[in-house]
């Protein structure tokens, strides 16, 4: 499933949120979409999952304009894991899990054999099967997240939007997460605070800056203490790993930055 993104322009009470965004994610990449808090991330992933359409340009999903698709037919083909969970009313785990089969049936079809089948596996692939009949609101932040993307993935949708997936889930889930977004051989495109685990996971990342995307490439070329510094504001030094030739990012605190700054001057 190929993403494309073509001159979109976001406005909310008059103020320009997202200013001419355009990219692409080929079918099978991992593609990652960094930048500070407030720079537009999650307002992209909404426009592209349909909860806020832009003021103008276009946004396709192997050439079909999201906006022109019907709720289900956007659902078979795209699966979200919105940064906050949307869920108002108490339900078990595994019903929120079998809540992702509902865009493959028809109104008031039950389960099947397969779909309960789909769902365990789901459950199976975040650690989560002993937790099936557990009420969802019992669960802590990162179990719910794991919860979510179960959903996404008993869904079997060939395009996945992640709005910060490791949010909320310690350092074991957060690599469990990521290695099974790789692994799942589907396309996905999400953003992503943590840059050493973009710059473990994704093909290509890009970047937004105050609403404008300001930088793209492998994460070997984004990956830039120029690039941080412009974005982020924070010095950083960054080196490649020598077993898995990966970029690693190190942060400094605020006295060592400053100190490190006057040895350069
Ligand atoms: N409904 C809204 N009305 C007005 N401004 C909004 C609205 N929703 C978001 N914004 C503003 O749009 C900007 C971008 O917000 P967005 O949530 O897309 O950023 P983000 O990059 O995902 O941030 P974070 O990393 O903190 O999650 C912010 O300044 C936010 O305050």
């Amino acid at each position: 499933m190929n993403l494309h993104v073509e001159n979109i322009s976001v406005e909310l009470e008059k103020k320009t949120i997202l200013r001419d965004v355009s990219l692409k994610v080929r079918s099978g990449e991992f593609v990652g979409l960094i930048g500070p808090n407030g720079s537009g991330k999650s307002t992209l992933l909404k426009s592209i999952y349909r909860a806020l359409k832009p003021r103008c340009g276009f946004i396709s999903l192997d050439g079909a304009d999201v906006y022109e698709l019907s709720a289900r037919q956007s659902a078979q083909r795209m699966a979200v894991v919105r940064q906050e969970s949307s869920i108002e009313f108490d339900f078990t785990v595994m019903e929120i899990v079998m809540m992702g089969r509902s865009p493959h049936k028809k109104l008031f079809q039950s389960d099947t054999a397969a779909d309960s089948r789909i769902g365990e596996e789901a459950l199976e692939r975040v650690g989560m099967q002993e937790y099936a009949s557990r009420s969802f609101f019992s669960l802590s932040g990162g179990e719910k997240k794991r919860v979510l993307i179960a959903r996404a993935l008993a869904q079997q949708a060939e395009f996945l939007v992640l709005d910060e997936p490791t949010n909320h889930l310690d350092v074991r889930y957060q690599l469990q997460v990521m290695n099974l977004v790789k692994t799942l051989g589907i396309t996905v495109f999400s953003s992503l605070h943590d840059l050493n685990m973009a710059a473990m996971y994704c093909d290509r990342l890009y970047v937004l800056s105050g609403g404008e995307l300001v930088a793209s490439g492998t994460p070997e070329e984004v990956l830039e203490p120029g690039v941080i510094r412009d974005v982020f504001g924070v010095e950083t030094e960054v080196v490649t790993h020598p077993g898995t030739g990966k970029k690693h990012v190190y942060f400094f605190s605020e006295a060592v930055s400053s100190q490190r700054q006057k040895v350069k001057a």
